[in-house]
């Protein structure tokens, strides 16, 4: 169709394009970057598990395709639960030795298969790895003689002495174990599990900057109170120490919820800059309402700057200790197509239309842009929210797409399709591995902006 936007000509590229995503250079197929291993030092309890499964998560989420790997998965698939006793990880128990060495092997070979067919850039090695001769022979993995390139080795290790977190892990996780659910009452799990750790205590050897001059780690201590980073080398790793300078485990909530509906979401017209209309007033009422009831401690407010988002926000200013107003938590940019509708896009452009539903991730708008555009646009509003307590979010279905897909692990090809309806409130509560999460609905009318994957793509 004479409208359609004029091709623009796909030029072999010859030097290294930054790829879409920021923290992707490419030459040509090949990634520069080389292969990370990041390896988990700890005595059980230490919250070797979180780190990895929240590491993971965020290094997923930008862009960085990571696996963790829990050896102690591989144990116990490798012997049946009754292994599981405190008796079973002493280091005077050869066959418990020999099946948990065997374990660690047979998960870094999977590891190496992961990394070396470029299915993934970094892997997480999730075990105590607590004596120097472990750790030297997952380094010797990594640098062996045949392997091009060698894998980097970043040690993370956890030490806490703090006896309320240990508790606190024991009791959030260790106690609903497969190791020890339904077998064993807690008291007499966690009596058991204490024992498993004092038998990792005879052997630990932690990390030391001088005897581990050559290695690159960082010393997490008592769940981030303090750090001892050592000789950091490459962008993963100073990520990887960013990120987990800026996580914590003090317990609070994150609320999200979208603006209430528009005058433009009334009319099916993507972005603009429309006010409220009269039931998206209504919700804003009814949200303050549900915030009084709330009475939240310390809440923050973060707003985009669009006008139905700043209306909202501004019905509970003065409940929230701060409301602030941000621009990247505005809605993607539809470009041309802002302003229209949906149907109007099928018809102006037609082709562009259809690229968008064939891969919706990565399908960036002329003059606009892309789910993973808002992904990199998001991440420092990810980081803030680690580091903060509770914050209530007010902002966009696109942007509250990728931010719920941060927490829930959602991959690239359904993040743009997760339901975000108008008019309700998310609540997140971080526990243990994972986040609670309740709905809050209003019900009150709105618009349904909701548009599903074509059922033929
Ligand atoms: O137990 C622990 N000991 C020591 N550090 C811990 C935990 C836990 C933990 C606590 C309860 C449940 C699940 C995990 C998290 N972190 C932790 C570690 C590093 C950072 Br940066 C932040 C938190
Ligand atoms: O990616 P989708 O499904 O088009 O949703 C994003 C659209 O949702 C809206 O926030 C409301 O329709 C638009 O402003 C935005 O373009």
């Amino acid at each position: 169709a004479d409208h359609e936007i004029p091709h623009i000509s796909k030029r072999k590229i010859t030097y290294s394009t930054i790829k879409s995503s920021p923290f992707l250079a490419q030459q040509g197929t090949e990634q520069v970057r080389v292969p990370n291993v990041i390896v988990l030092v700890g005595l059980p309890a230490r919250g070797k598990t979180y780190i990895s499964r929240k590491l993971c998560r965020y290094l997923n989420w930008i862009g960085i395709k990571t696996k963790a790997i829990n050896v102690g998965d591989y144990r116990r698939s490798a012997c049946d639960l009754d292994n599981s006793e405190h008796e079973f990880f002493s280091p005077y128990n050869l066959k418990g030795t020999q099946i948990r060495d065997d374990c660690a092997r047979r998960a870094m070979e999977d590891m190496g298969r992961y990394l070396q067919s470029k299915e993934g850039e970094v892997a997480i090695f999730d075990a105590t790895n607590t004596t120097r001769e472990r750790r030297q022979m997952v380094i010797d993995f990594c640098h062996a003689p045949e392997r091009d390139p060698k894998f980097r080795v970043f040690f993370v290790e956890s030490v806490c002495d703090d006896p309320k977190i240990i508790e606190q892990n024991i009791t959030d996780v260790k106690i609903n174990s497969p190791d020890y659910k339904g077998r064993m009452e807690a008291e007499q799990a966690k009596e058991d599990f204490m024992k498993r750790i004092e038998n990792y205590k005879i052997q630990y050897e932690p990390l030391d900057e001088d005897d581990d001059y050559d290695l690159s780690f960082i010393k997490v201590i008592n769940a981030g109170r303090s750090f001892f980073v050592h000789n950091v080398a490459g962008h993963v790793q100073s990520r990887v120490v960013y990120f987990l300078m800026n996580i914590h485990l003090s317990p609070r909530s994150i609320y999200l919820t979208r603006h209430g509906e528009s005058e433009y979401n009334r009319m099916g017209r993507l972005g603009g800059d429309s006010p409220l209309s009269e039931n998206g007033m209504k919700y804003a009422r009814r949200l303050r309402e549900y915030f009084e009831k709330e009475n939240v401690r310390d809440l923050r407010i973060w707003s985009s700057q669009k006008i139905r988002a700043a209306q909202t926000a501004s019905f509970l200013k003065d409940l929230a200790a701060h409301t602030e107003f941000w621009k990247p938590l505005e809605e993607i940019d539809a470009g041309i197509c802002e302003g229209l509708t949906y149907e109007e896009i099928a018809s102006r452009y037609p082709k562009q239309f259809n690229d968008r539903d064939k891969d919706k991730y990565h399908y960036r708008y002329p003059s606009g842009e892309s789910y993973e555009d808002l992904v990199a646009r998001l991440e420092p509003v990810i980081m803030e929210l680690e580091r903060q307590s509770n914050v209530l979010v007010v902002s966009h279905q696109a942007v509250l797409r990728c931010i719920l897909a941060y927490f829930y692990n959602v991959n690239p090809s359904e993040l743009p399709y997760v339901k975000v309806p108008l008019h309700s409130v998310l609540k997140l509560t971080p526990v243990a591995y994972g986040c609670n999460a309740e709905t809050i609905p209003f019900n009150i009318d709105a618009a349904d902006t909701h548009r599903d994957k074509p059922a033929n793509l």
